[in-house]
């Protein structure tokens, strides 16, 4: 069971912490967040005040805005009686979708995707007919609107027939490139502390059940939120060990592989000591820090305080891109170099060592993508323009700011028997200083590992629109995976 501990323990520094009243934002959508949709508004902040949670673990500080009539709306699946119209203009293909929206795709590109046997191997997915054999100026012989796709004949010795099914085309068009079905899964819920009343949580049983609906139910908790909680899982380092091995192998670090550990300072980080830690994500030090951390408190006797702290970095983002957005843009651009040099056998840096920015964004979509946040590694500051450092400053001390306030903070008491994953690209955890005896074990997975067996789940429990509209097609599915996943 969860004690939340509703007064914020002293950290370190115990600074008293005098805002200026946040705006009490719910759901926000900025150009940072294309998936999640915000009202900001005193209305909103009356609704948020008196907010009371629904029952399951998706409730959370946030309500969703319909859908805005503006945004251009996903296409409808094609009808076999009502096939898209087609023509060729020389290098490339144009489909006509309905009267207002075309796609246009290259001879080239779509020659280099092919996805019959002999161009895509079906088992390994991977290419195999050489790209480099397409001629520059490669025209179709034929092209053919059928029910199941586009059907394009190509010139060869034989001619070659490569079929592309309408749904995995409107997925993949890039002129234009056009609104997806399957966004909403996509959907991130940015909370504050009052996350604390309907904490995303799965239990024990439900995520070591083979069947593994409760392992993709904890996923999605933790790819929608940035954290999920496990109840009921036994006291043990052994048990812990396997919860974190249903999600993939354990990333091993100078702090070994699996951590059982105490304020013994058995390694060299303050994270073995009784000291207070603010709220940071770990590994900044590494040139790619672990996506997920997961901690399980095994028992704390003779004494009090080592409260866990969580923070959703995305929401304390949001809100200092609202009402500072210079100082957002500062901690996007300045890069901060970090170390992890308590180990007399190691000392990491990450390359390149400069660093990077505290706010990392999608270089393609401008997407908040991750948050690197780690106040006590950071290292000496020799990047910064002589005329930045002050507005630097000003800008972490906002940044501070919005991460400690009574809105962000989600202080919560684990308990053994309740382990915490984060994502440590999004949510920021600490702890109060604590005394007596305190033994917490834990583990690191890979972003890549935490991905990949979130997409995996998803082929299984939520397979998206072309995956759907492909499945029935002939050699879609091979070796359990389809030919056509837009991840592919
Ligand atoms: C291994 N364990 C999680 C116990 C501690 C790791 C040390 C955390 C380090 N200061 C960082 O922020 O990455
Ligand atoms: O001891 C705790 O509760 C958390 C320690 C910590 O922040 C860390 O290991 O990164």
């Amino acid at each position: 069971m969860l004690k939340t501990s509703l007064t914020r323990p002293a950290l370190r520094s115990a600074r008293p912490h005098h805002l200026q009243a946040l705006p009490r934002l719910v759901n926000r959508k900025f150009s940072a967040f294309p998936t999640v949709t915000r009202t900001s508004s005193l209305a909103a902040a009356r609704l948020l005040s008196t907010y009371t949670p629904r029952c399951s673990a998706s409730a959370t500080a946030t309500t969703s805005t319909p859908s805005q009539p503006d945004q251009p709306q996903p296409l409808p699946e094609v009808a076999s009686d009502d096939l898209p119209i087609i023509s060729q203009d020389g290098r490339q293909v144009a489909i006509g979708w309905d009267t207002r929206t075309w796609s246009r795709f290259h001879n080239i590109w779509l020659r280099d995707h092919c996805r019959c046997p002999k161009c895509f191997h079906p088992v390994t997915k991977q290419r195999l007919f050489n790209t480099f054999d397409i001629p520059k100026d490669i025209t179709p012989l034929r092209v053919e609107s059928r029910s199941a796709g586009l059907e394009v004949t190509w010139p060869s010795k034989e001619p070659h027939v490569s079929l592309y099914p309408w749904s995995w085309l409107q997925r993949s068009s890039y002129d234009p490139p056009l609104p997806r079905k399957d966004s909403s899964s996509n959907e991130k819920i940015l909370w504050g502390s009052k996350i604390m009343q309907s904490p995303p949580t799965v239990t024990y049983e439900e995520v070591i059940a083979a069947d593994d609906r409760g392992l993709y139910k904890w996923l999605s908790n933790i790819y929608k939120f940035g954290f999920s909680f496990v109840s009921g899982v036994p006291a043990t380092p052994e048990a812990t060990e396997e919860l974190s091995k249903r999600i993939g192998f354990i990333r091993e670090t100078q702090y070994g592989k699996f951590w059982d550990f105490t304020s013994d300072l058995a390694k060299g980080d303050t994270a073995y000591t009784t000291l207070a830690l603010g709220a940071h994500t770990d590994n900044t030090y590494f040139t790619d820090p672990c996506g997920l951390q997961l901690f399980h408190l095994l028992s704390h006797t003779d004494g009090t305080g080592g409260a866990t702290l969580l923070v959703d970095g995305f929401y304390a983002a949001s809100i200092m891109k609202e009402l500072h957005p210079e100082a957002y843009q500062l901690l996007s651009r300045v890069r901060v170099p970090a170390h992890a040099a308590g180990e007399a056998g190691s000392l990491y840096t990450p390359a390149p060592p400069t660093g990077y920015p505290v706010l990392g964004h999608d270089a393609v979509t401008g997407e908040l993508v991750q948050v690197r946040w780690n106040n006590d590694d950071r290292s000496v500051m020799t990047r910064l323009e002589a005329g930045e450092v002050e507005k630097w400053y000003d800008a972490i001390r906002v940044w501070n700011k919005c991460l400690t306030s009574a809105d962000s903070e989600y202080w919560v008491q684990l308990q053994p028997g309740t382990a915490v994953v984060v994502d440590n690209h999004r949510v920021l955890h600490g702890r109060s200083a604590f005394d007596g005896k305190r033994r917490m074990c834990g583990a690191y997975i890979g972003v890549d590992e935490y991905r990949s067996k979130l997409a995996v789940l998803s082929e299984k429990f939520s397979p998206g629109a072309v995956l759907q509209a492909t499945k029935d097609l002939p050699e879609a599915n091979v070796n359990g995976r389809s030919i056509w996943n837009p991840a592919l």
